[in-house]
């Protein structure tokens, strides 16, 4: 399997390391010619304003688009940000996913925070009965799961964290700043898989 990181800005190379750790081929992509023969793509955390920026100085976003029509893709934090068809504030997106998304939700960089979540999709996967620990760095909130999308984690107060749709994954939080794989490994799944939307 041969997996792509978006690699603008942000936290690129922990999700590398991740996947080599499984065993994956990892391509760092900064040019539309980089998608070429990747299984799937994972868009990472950092600033999703910056990321859009130059995604779009790169002439990324059309290639983005058409390589997610027909494969996986997972954002994380800022990624899920850059995925969403609707973000509060107008900025560049790929407008992908029907969720509605808050940047900056749960506060300043100070209100970062960790908590456990009970994650039912990660049930089947080996060690997946116990809880996830959840890294959130001024994470932005899924306000919404709209059309084919569903929740996929939600804060002990129903705010939704996580959400899929077909084979796109949205995290609010960093699975790629842990020692926890299963999010890695459920999205690879996810790759492998030929869910429609
Ligand atoms: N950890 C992150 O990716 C933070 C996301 C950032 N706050 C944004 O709005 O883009």
């Amino acid at each position: 399997m041969r997996i792509g990181v978006l690699a603008l800005q942000g936290a690129f190379h922990e999700h590398q390391v991740m996947l080599e750790h499984l065993g994956v081929d990892v391509v760092q992509v900064r040019l539309p010619a980089d998608l070429e023969g990747l299984d799937g793509l994972i868009l990472p955390g950092g600033e999703s304003t910056t990321i859009g920026k130059l995604a779009v100085d790169f002439d990324l976003m059309d290639p983005l688009k058409a390589f997610a029509a027909e494969h996986a893709l997972w954002g994380t934090c800022a990624g899920a940000i850059f995925m969403a068809r609707k973000v509060g504030r107008p900025q560049p997106v790929l407008g992908l996913m029907d969720i509605v998304i808050e940047r900056n939700a749960f506060g300043r960089q100070v209100a970062s925070f960790e908590t456990d979540l009970d994650v039912p999709a990660l049930r089947h996967l080996n060690g997946g009965g116990k809880a996830y620990h959840a890294v959130f760095i001024r994470a932005p909130l899924i306000e919404a799961v709209q059309g084919t999308a569903e929740a996929l984690a939600t804060l002990p107060d129903g705010r939704i964290v996580a959400a899929r749709q077909g084979r796109w994954l949205v995290t609010s939080f960093h699975p790629e700043l842990t020692q926890d794989d299963r999010f890695h490994r459920y999205f690879l799944e996810l790759v492998q898989s030929k869910f429609d939307r």
